[in-house]
């Protein structure tokens, strides 16, 4: 028999068809890019016909000296410096995006996100929600079908419902302090990000399913345990290039993950339908994401009521509730770890929030609980706190902005000079442009004044330059429920606790080299969801009472 018949022949023209399938492909993607972006002399890295940008990445990391593991953002700020005219340049990473436009000035930022513009989000968010999400979410979508579901849920996260939910909030928290306690107790070296992912998740459950998982006191529920280790594979996906995410290992996780998922929504939405049906929720005061989608369901059937929920509905439901839940807790949970770290290392502003909790809620601790549930618009006077949180925020955003150019829509300069972003996603850098020296005044110092002073001091922020939470129609909805998490948590928190960062300990334990710094800084923010710190903040919490 020859040797090359049977099964090994047709082996090789399978394997041989996809990789003359991936070179046609290549040459496509580059010679597109080369002639759109490359010679049209577009501000960009040197570009290579073969490679595109890929080396280019690699130099940056030799370069700046950036760990593996740092994100892709924090990647592209290093290397904003290279682009500090322009504010603005092209990147050619296919096969692992699609061409990028990353731009970091408040004037682009601004015409990207802008209602005008009314640019949508780019089917590359897909891989990565859809691992957690299981669909098309209000994330991702665009148009009519994005529209119907930000309406849906709107209401339940304007700023005087949410402050409503205070209650919720600080039930978790008096948890979170037992659980803190016990932590200050052992002594332990604890990375506490992933303590602060628990606490926040908690308060995900009340507010957006309405349930009490009790994450932090009881090992976590099947539904919990699924989405936290979707995250985690899919972060290390990402760490290592976006090909791993279609392994077939990292597929049979997700789906298996995204089963026990989608189960445990289904089962509660058809649940809390009965109680609805039975006439047990007020939906003048239940306006948790499941609640509001269970309302716009039985307003579209209140002439026809179904007896069981129509599977296209659970179907759509499911996967916004699971995406909910993931935006409610994640990236909330990263500025809450990272404010401790801000605080831990200085103490002037730690001593400056306290005084404030002592003016606003007496020196009583064991009374704030209570205050905070009876008078939540107390929070409103937390000015110095809220301070606090913004410039945490502006140093370590745990998110970007993401859109889908068109063939009508350039970015212009003031020079007059126009940039395409037709075949272009555009990445709105937040951790570049938060720092950028044209906006800020001593941008890498930690300095919560800078937003308490009148326009005549030059810490005064230029506007639109902070976006953590990005502007326009698709800016976030949970704003203000991150901020009232936050301003609760520090109330509940900072005058009975001390945080101590352990990097130097973790790093002895674990045999890090010192090669894992980011200028200066050991907390680099990693992927993971949101942007989380490194190694999940290894520290030690002390109880000051
Ligand atoms: C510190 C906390 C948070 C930060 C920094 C943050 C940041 C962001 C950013 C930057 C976007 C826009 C992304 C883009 O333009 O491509 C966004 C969208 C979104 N966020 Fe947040 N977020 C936070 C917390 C929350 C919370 C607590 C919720 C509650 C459910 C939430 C729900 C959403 C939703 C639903 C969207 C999509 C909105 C749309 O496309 O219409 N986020 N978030």
């Amino acid at each position: 028999m020859a040797p090359w018949s049977g099964l090994p022949l047709a082996l090789v023209i399978v394997l041989g068809g996809y990789v003359l399938y991936g070179c046609v492909k290549m040459i496509r993607a580059r010679r597109a890019f080369y002639y759109s972006k490359v010679k049209p002399g577009l501000p960009m890295p040197k570009w290579s016909p073969i490679f595109g940008h890929l080396l280019a990445m690699k130099s940056a990391f030799d370069k700046y000296k950036l760990p593996q593991d740092i994100t892709r953002a924090n990647i592209f700020t290093a290397m904003a410096q290279e682009f500090s005219e322009s504010d603005l340049w092209y990147m050619d990473l296919w096969p692992f995006f699609n061409p990028l436009l990353l731009v970091n000035s408040l004037s682009y930022a601004t015409q990207t996100c802008s209602h005008e513009n009314n640019l949508g989000k780019p089917p590359d968010l897909e891989p990565f929600m859809r691992a957690i999400a299981g669909g098309d979410s209000v994330f991702t979508t665009n148009g009519e079908e994005w529209k119907h579901g930000r309406d849906v849920f709107t209401s339940g996260f304007n700023t005087n419902y949410i402050l409503g939910q205070t209650g919720h909030i600080v039930q978790e928290a008096e948890e979170y302090v037992e659980v803190l306690r016990k932590l200050a107790k052992s002594g332990e070296m604890v990375c506490i990000d992933q303590v602060n992912v628990k606490y926040t998740m908690d308060i995900g459950g009340i507010l957006t399913l309405n349930q009490r998982f009790n994450t932090q006191a009881e090992d976590a529920n099947r539904f919990v345990s699924a989405i936290r280790h979707t995250i985690n594979w899919d972060y290390l996906g990402e760490l290592r290039t976006p090909l791993v995410r279609w392994t077939p290992l990292i597929r049979l996780i997700h789906w298996y993950n995204g089963r026990i998922m989608k189960n445990y929504i289904s089962r509660a939405l058809d649940a809390r339908y009965i109680e609805w049906k039975a006439g047990n929720v007020d939906p003048q005061t239940t306006r948790t994401a499941i609640d509001l989608a269970l309302a716009d369901y039985i307003n579209r059937h209140k002439d026809k009521p179904t007896e069981t929920l129509d599977p296209k509905f659970k179907a759509w439901a499911i996967v916004q509730l699971r995406l909910l839940f993931f935006v409610a807790h994640d990236s909330t949970s990263a500025t809450l770890s990272y404010t401790y770290l801000m605080l831990s290392k200085h103490p002037a502003v730690l001593a400056k929030l306290r005084s404030e909790h002592d003016l606003v809620f007496g020196t009583d601790l064991s009374r704030v609980p209570t205050l905070l549930k009876d008078q939540p618009h107390l929070l409103n006077k937390l000015e110095y706190t809220t301070a606090v949180i913004k410039e945490v925020l502006r140093l370590y955003p745990p998110a970007s902005g993401f859109r889908l150019g068109r063939p009508d829509v350039h970015l212009h300069d003031d020079a007059g000079n126009s940039y395409p972003t037709d075949n272009t996603r555009i990445w709105v850098l937040h951790s570049a442009l938060h720092v950028h020296a044209k906006y800020w005044e001593q941008p890498d110092a930690f300095l919560p004044q800078r937003w308490l002073v009148g326009p005549e001091d030059p810490l005064y922020p230029v506007k639109g330059a902070w976006r953590p939470f990005e502007f326009g129609p698709r800016n976030c909805l949970g704003q203000t429920l991150s901020m009232l998490d936050l301003r609760v948590t520090l109330a509940m928190v900072v005058r009975r606790f001390d945080f101590e960062e352990a990097y130097g300990e973790w790093d002895r334990v674990n045999g890090v080299s010192r090669e894992r710094w980011v200028k200066g800084e050991r907390w680099y923010q990693v992927g993971g969801g949101g942007a989380h710190p490194a190694d999940g903040l290894p520290c030690r919490v002390v109880l000051r009472e």
